[in-house]
């Protein structure tokens, strides 16, 4: 399928060249021909083409952008465009405190008045760490102007001791190493370096690698651009190829709305089931939903993705890592495997390129089918998310590509009552009342126990941390038991492979479930059945309810800043995207609201 369009007048034209307002058009010109830019060329017609730099040197996964921009300016003034690169609100997934996941929607905030604001035909949205490609996305969903999205690419494989040492996942796998003498402090900190070794995010199937794979599933990205690690050759040409792309897609008016439809998303989530995605997908693939005012809920999660098999073999549900799986064909090579099986629902869907994802991938080869598993030889069936639900919550995901042979034999594997356990709840209120506790022998864990973490929501813990992935105490470490069930209302870094029950909406901080659930309480959990409730009855549970609002509702910490106090007055929760309910109103306003009005 391609595009061809009308040409319309340019929106930069609105500033730049409006006979009708000599006196605005001339103010609008006169500090962009600072730059030595001509009047020629900014009057011309020429697409202005936006560059949404998320790089800085508070965010080192995305700082590479601040290189790969020169070869996207070179690509958009080689196309016939201008291009203009401006700043993002920096988003750091592993430096900024209380969570990176604070700042997605004030990023989001930060580039619709940037690209409804300015002279912008297009723009190009420089992804990459975790929330920079959600907080992107959204934005340009919401204005609606012609973009493509370019990641930065992960980082070179880490590698210690001759193994492959992951973003992330060897941090969780060590501190338990820390924790029962295995390594010291010292040989801690060597590990995780190692596996930190050149620009870029995360080498494994984090988050950030998850992010960008469905960016370029949802097609917002040119065929392949995912995969490709941040210091590699073909990084820089698929920068100079993304500048050239925009300018053309100004030309076709080719807009998100035509790209992100539903088609895309249900693409999408089966592609995160193949992948192995992050379990923080759901939340930022619903929340880009609502932004289009396209229904999508975790329930489509498990009906679309549940049953498809986990394909890519990459840390932490698998061995291998970000090079690897470029080196096997990235993106394009796992949807045509899913294709080969006839199992990619919308082959038609529209991409950047304008074309299908369908005709930009069914020939793509698969270089190495260790990394890249064929459709009928999986590293796990059936890897895709589970919703559950219950008087607990009323949605939390589980990743089940992560259940590890030890957390399976142990909890899933009752003949009586297969894929359902039952334990008993110790809760921590936050992370520190966990770290404070878990080691105490008073608690006496056992296998027993599932450990509850709550007030860790979009409200509790603004933003919601990811502090759910539990490891157990250290004496039970030590006898080999290696992971509790967990259950939170906050998230869990997409490198964990704790099989968790995450993103518990509602929150304990606006009184959900979790809130009343007690130390010592009976949790039942099942699978098949896809539900987790506390044992307890139906009017104890309303008794703890009115109790606990009598008592002034769940407390949590005062907001520190005034966008954590902005923010917990207006975002919803977790399933529903973690969105801004009034931003959600704005959808398409470069269409429906007009343009913005002049400003002297
Ligand atoms: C590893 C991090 C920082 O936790 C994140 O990037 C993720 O994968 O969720």
């Amino acid at each position: 399928m391609t595009t061809t369009k009308a040409p319309k007048k340019l929106r930069s034209q609105e500033w730049f060249d409006n006979p009708d307002n000599p006196g605005m058009t001339a103010l609008y010109l006169e500090r962009y021909l600072n730059y030595g830019l001509t009047r020629e060329e900014l009057q011309s017609g020429k697409p202005i083409i936006g560059i949404a730099q998320t790089g800085s040197d508070l965010s080192p996964c995305n700082r590479h952008h601040i290189e790969l921009a020169k070869r996207v300016r070179d690509g958009i003034i080689a196309a016939g465009g201008i291009p203009f690169e401006f700043p993002v609100h920096p988003i750091q997934e592993t430096g900024k405190r209380p969570g990176a996941a604070l700042d997605r929607n004030l990023a989001y905030l930060g580039l619709v008045e940037v690209l409804f604001g300015y002279p912008l035909d297009g723009v190009v949205l420089t992804i990459g760490c975790d929330k920079t490609t959600p907080a992107m996305l959204m934005g340009a969903a919401t204005v609606n102007i012609p973009a493509i999205a370019l990641s930065v690419g992960p980082m070179l494989n880490g590698w210690h001791r001759g193994e492959r040492t992951g973003s992330g996942t060897i941090v969780w796998k060590s501190r338990e190493k820390l924790s029962s003498g295995e390594i010291n402090y010292d040989e801690f900190m060597d590990i995780v370096a190692s596996s930190a070794p050149s620009v870029g995010y995360c080498n494994t199937m984090g988050t950030a690698t998850t992010m960008n794979s469905l960016a370029e599933a949802l097609g917002m990205e040119l065929p392949g651009g995912a995969a490709i690690p941040a210091p590699y050759r073909e990084r820089g040409q698929t920068a100079y190829d993304t500048g050239k792309r925009i300018v053309d897609m100004v030309r076709e008016d080719l807009k998100p709305s035509d790209i992100m439809t539903r088609a895309a998303f249900e693409n999408a989530i089966v592609i995160n089931s193949a992948i192995g995605g992050s379990t923080n997908a759901p939340i930022h693939l619903n929340a880009i939903a609502r932004h289009l005012d396209i229904p999508l809920d975790n329930d489509d999660w498990q009906a679309i993705g549940h049953d498809v098999p986990l394909l890519v073999n990459l840390q932490p549900a698998g061995e291998y890592l970000g090079e690897d799986y470029h080196r096997a064909g990235g993106v394009p090579a796992v949807v045509a495997e899913l294709m080969k099986a006839r199992k990619l629902p919308h082959p038609g869907a529209l991409t950047v390129n304008g074309k299908s994802i369908g005709a930009n991938c069914e020939n793509a080869e698969n270089f190495n089918t260790d990394v890249i598993k064929p459709y009928d030889a999986p590293l796990k069936r059936q890897a895709g998310f589970i919703n559950l639900k219950g008087n607990l919550f009323d949605s939390a995901i589980m990743k089940t590509s992560v259940i590890s042979e030890e957390f399976r034999a142990r909890y899933l594997s009752n003949p009586d009552d297969p894929e359902a356990f039952e334990g008993i709840a110790e809760v921590f209120d936050g992370p520190e009342d966990y770290h404070h506790r878990i080691d105490d022998p008073n608690l006496a864990l056992d296998e027993n126990s599932i450990l509850i973490m709550r007030g860790t929501g979009p409200i509790g813990y603004p933003g919601a941390a990811e502090v759910v992935n539990m490891q157990p105490p250290a004496y039970l470490l030590k006898k080999g038991i290696h992971a509790l069930p967990c259950l939170g209302d906050g998230r869990q870094s997409g490198t964990s492979g704790s099989p968790s029950i995450l993103n518990a909406s509602p929150e304990a901080a606006v009184n959900g479930g979790l809130a009343l659930v007690k130390s010592g309480d009976h949790l039942r959990i099942d699978l098949r059945k896809g539900t987790a409730n506390i044992l307890i009855d139906d009017e104890e549970l309303q008794k703890r309810k009115d109790d606990l609002i009598a008592a002034g509702g769940y407390k949590y910490p005062a907001s520190q800043t005034p966008w954590q106090a902005i923010q917990r007055g207006m975002v919803g929760q977790l399933d529903e995207g973690m969105v801004l309910k009034p931003a959600v109103e704005f959808q398409r306003i470069a269409q429906t609201k007009g343009l913005p009005r002049d400003n002297h």
